[in-house]
């Protein structure tokens, strides 16, 4: 009996290795395996034991998503000891095609092909047939992305939105740049909109207030916000999500995104309640002469755990990714 053809997708982070198969022409994930990267010496390591547990599989194919630039000849991943030439690596585990793309690249891709179900709508009407999406996410750092429409298929952006500035819009924010300031130097928004910068922000809140922050993970912020339990944390919160919520809506403008944006990212699906109570959509569309422009946008939360696998698939078959 012949074997089944298969193409290997992979999401490579900077603690956890991510694979599925997925059939030809299919994006459904098949055999979704989470592998510690510490485990293994190197990716092909990963990738064996992997495949071994999947004999029944032909693969020839794969495409890869990893937390750390794609563009050289070698890839070196930024958060573990993950190095390797990109020929050597597709030699070594004789593969006819092997893709690379950048995580947050994948995680746009993705978006593609979430289930409806996996997607929270946050206000705005529907999105416009063919116009352009902006994909952003608080997570390890603040990614952003896009997708426009060609002649063939949806063309992912690289972009490094995740460090324009940080521009604040009252005395509070105010306050807050100058503490992070006199920290960095300079203030991106990324150093408030991400897992660190929900503690940064946490922490100028509490020297703001004279008091001495209790807290040192942002998951402990975000727990003592949702249980009510901390005034501080609780503020953080909510002015994470209405600083969020201006950064989106710059970014929608900037990109023309009137075909949606789509939340991703591990931070906001925790706390999808509180973020839906929250001020960051009548700060999103807080802008002016253009807020009828941003009421119309839909803003989706994206709840799927292997959007970047999805966006994987989607590379390998996308004729815009190289
Ligand atoms: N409950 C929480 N509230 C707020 N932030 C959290 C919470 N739990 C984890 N984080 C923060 O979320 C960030 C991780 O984000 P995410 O889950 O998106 O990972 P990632 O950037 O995709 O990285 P990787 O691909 O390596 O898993 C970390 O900074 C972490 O401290």
């Amino acid at each position: 009996m012949s074997k089944a053809q298969y193409a290997l997708v992979g999401d490579i982070g900077g603690t956890n290795a991510r694979f599925a198969l997925v059939a030809r022409d299919s994006f459904e994930l098949e055999h979704i395996q989470v592998l510690p990267c510490n485990d293994y010496a190197n990716l092909d390591e990963a990738v064996r034991d992997y495949l071994a547990h999947h004999p029944e599989a032909e693969v020839h194919e794969a495409c890869m998503a990893f937390a750390c630039p794609v563009h050289g000849d070698t890839i070196k991943m930024t958060n573990n000891h993950w190095t390797f030439n990109k020929a050597d690596m597709q030699a070594r585990l004789g593969f006819d095609t092997f893709k690379y793309v950048n995580d947050f690249t994948a995680m746009a891709l993705g978006t593609l092909h979430v289930a409806d179900e996996r997607l929270q709508k946050v206000g705005g009407g529907e999105g416009k047939d063919g116009a352009a999406r902006l994909v952003i996410g608080p997570g390890t750092g603040l990614g952003v992305s896009g997708l426009v429409r060609t002649m063939t298929d949806w063309a992912p952006l690289s972009t490094e939105g995740g460090h324009v500035d940080f521009a604040p819009t009252d005395e509070v924010e105010i306050s807050v740049l100058r503490i992070l300031k006199e920290r960095f130097g300079r203030v991106s928004v990324e150093r408030i909109l991400c897992g660190e910068g929900l503690l940064n922000l946490y922490r100028s809140l509490c020297e703001i207030d004279g008091v001495e922050p209790a807290h040192t993970q942002p998951s402990q912020v975000t727990e003592a916000a949702l249980a009510n339990s901390d005034v501080i944390a609780h503020k953080t919160l909510k002015l994470f999500c209405a600083i969020f919520g201006r950064v989106t809506g710059n970014a929608a403008l900037t990109l023309g995104a009137l075909g949606g944006v789509y939340v991703c990212g591990g931070i906001i699906p925790r706390f999808i309640e509180f973020f839906r109570d929250s001020d960051f959509r009548q700060c999103f569309e807080d802008k002016g002469r253009m807020r009828d422009y941003l009421g119309g946008i839909p803003v989706y939360v994206v709840t799927e755990t292997y959007t970047g696998l999805l966006g994987a698939a989607e590379a390998l078959k996308n004729q815009e990714v190289h």
